[in-house]
């Protein structure tokens, strides 16, 4: 029998449309009575929904306000990892002082009567304009990487087929200038977004309640705890594969501009329109999840990226470990001695705090952490890949040393 295989670029095609109809989805059913995460949706939006002239100049500003931010002074420049021409390319830190400065400045403009709850209204428009700005510029990037030099380009997307290219993206660090439109991307504007339109949930509820929910708040407090804790360790961003193996396309910019600040946000969207009731008993053996989920994340990945910038710095210097042939070493205790990705185990047991305060009643508020699995399930057989090509038998050793991947006995 012939087996017929799709014309290359078919599954990249896929998922642009994909990615797209699935955040409309999830914004739809979420406002929907029923809350079907499985199913259509109650109703589609008529054209007029989608587009608001308001909605672009709104996210043109605060395209433009993040940009500006991370355009000030910083406190500190970090050095990314070394490139194929064994240059090193230099990053602003300073991205825990925008989300301070964009507090600081919607702080202001709520006290001057700005009807930040109003904005849970445009969420439809915003992410249409935002979904449109990702293919806008994905197609300047694309383009803008037919003139870069090879040494730029990244590992992937550059198979040749235009459509795959486009979507993993061919570049591998975009710059205009000292500007980093990746480094921009990845932490700024999506990630204070989501934190925003989290708040936005949070005083709608308030003016409908007459006090926001106990369930609405710790969901904006544990994801503003992510959120700032990316910010504060902003340099740690710089060693992850996004940043060093990943080309810049439609799939990171679509990510970074839309996804987030718009599925992120998926359980507070859910509790504005069906009010949970939470105790405090739940309430704070949920709290007590989250913690130990950050305790875990937070601790596994500083106690990487301590070891990688200074294996003889004191907090590391005891941890076991294998050496490998590039001269770099493994740690085999510590965290990474649990399990070969702790910091993928935290951030699932976060992801599952983030969807209890919603209550079992629906499947929606779950959908982050069924998506975050796979993602993560995926990332992790990528991470694996590299490390064998990487180190080879040490790689092997490691595995057989730390047989789990992410949960201890399971998986
Ligand atoms: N919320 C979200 O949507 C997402 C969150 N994340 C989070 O981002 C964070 C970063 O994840 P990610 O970039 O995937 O990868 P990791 O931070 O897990 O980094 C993997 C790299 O760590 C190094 N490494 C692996 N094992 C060891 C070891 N035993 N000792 C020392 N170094 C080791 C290797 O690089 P080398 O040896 O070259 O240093 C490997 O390539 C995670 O916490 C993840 O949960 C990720 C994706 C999405
Ligand atoms: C379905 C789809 C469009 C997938 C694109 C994946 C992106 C949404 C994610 C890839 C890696 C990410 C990271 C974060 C956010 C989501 C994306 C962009 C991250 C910034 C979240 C905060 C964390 O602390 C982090 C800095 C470690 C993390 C880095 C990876």
């Amino acid at each position: 029998m012939r087996c017929v295989r799709a014309p290359p670029g078919t599954g990249a095609a896929a998922l642009m449309l994909l990615l797209p109809a699935t955040m409309f989805h999830l914004l739809l059913v979420a406002r929907s009575g029923p809350a079907r995460l499985l199913g259509l949706p109650p109703h589609l939006p008529a054209p007029e929904a989608l587009w608001s002239p308001g909605a672009l100049l709104l996210w043109l500003t605060w395209l433009g306000l993040q940009a500006a931010f991370y355009l000030l002074p910083a406190h500190k420049m970090a050095e990314g990892q070394e490139l194929k021409d064994k240059s090193r390319l230099r990053y602003p830190i300073n991205g825990f002082q925008a989300l301070v400065l964009t507090a600081l400045l919607v702080g202001l403009g709520v006290s001057a009567g700005l009807p930040l709850g109003m904005l849970t209204e445009m969420l439809l428009p915003l992410a249409w304009v935002a979904t449109l700005t990702a293919f806008i510029f994905s197609l300047l990037l694309y383009l803008k990487a037919l003139m870069a030099p090879a040494s730029a380009l990244a590992p992937g997307g550059n198979s040749g087929n235009p459509v795959y290219d486009f979507f993993l993206g061919r570049e591998l660090n975009p710059r205009f200038g000292s500007f980093d439109c990746k480094y921009f991307c990845e932490l700024r504007p999506g990630l204070i977004g989501w934190v925003l339109i989290n708040l936005a949930l949070l005083v709608q509820e308030a003016e409908l309640l007459g006090s926001p929910s106990l369930a609405m708040w710790l969901v904006n407090g544990f994801q503003l705890l992510y959120v700032g804790d990316a910010l504060w360790h902003e340099e740690a961003v710089l060693t992850t594969m996004d940043i060093t193996h990943d080309g810049f396309g439609f799939m990171l910019a679509f990510g970074d501009l839309a996804w987030v600040p718009f599925t992120y946000s998926l359980q507070a969207q859910f509790l504005l329109y069906h009010p949970q009731p939470l105790e405090l008993p739940t309430a704070s053996v949920i709290c007590l999840v989250n913690a130990v989920g950050y305790y875990i994340f937070r601790g596994a990945n500083s106690q990487k990226n301590t070891f990688r910038k200074n294996p003889s710095d004191p907090r590391v210097a005891g941890l076991e470990t294998i050496s490998t042939a590039t001269g770099k070493q493994l740690l085999v205790s510590g965290w990474w001695g649990m399990v070969r990705h702790p910091n993928y185990l935290g951030d699932l047991i976060m992801a599952l705090a983030w969807s209890l305060p919603c209550g079992v009643s629906h499947l929606l508020p779950y959908f982050y952490l069924l998506y975050f699995t796979a993602l993560l399930v995926h990332r992790e057989a990528r991470d694996e890949q590299q490390c064998l090509q990487k180190y080879g038998l040490a790689w092997h050793e490691y595995c057989r040393r730390v047989p789990y991947r992410i949960v201890p006995y399971i998986y």
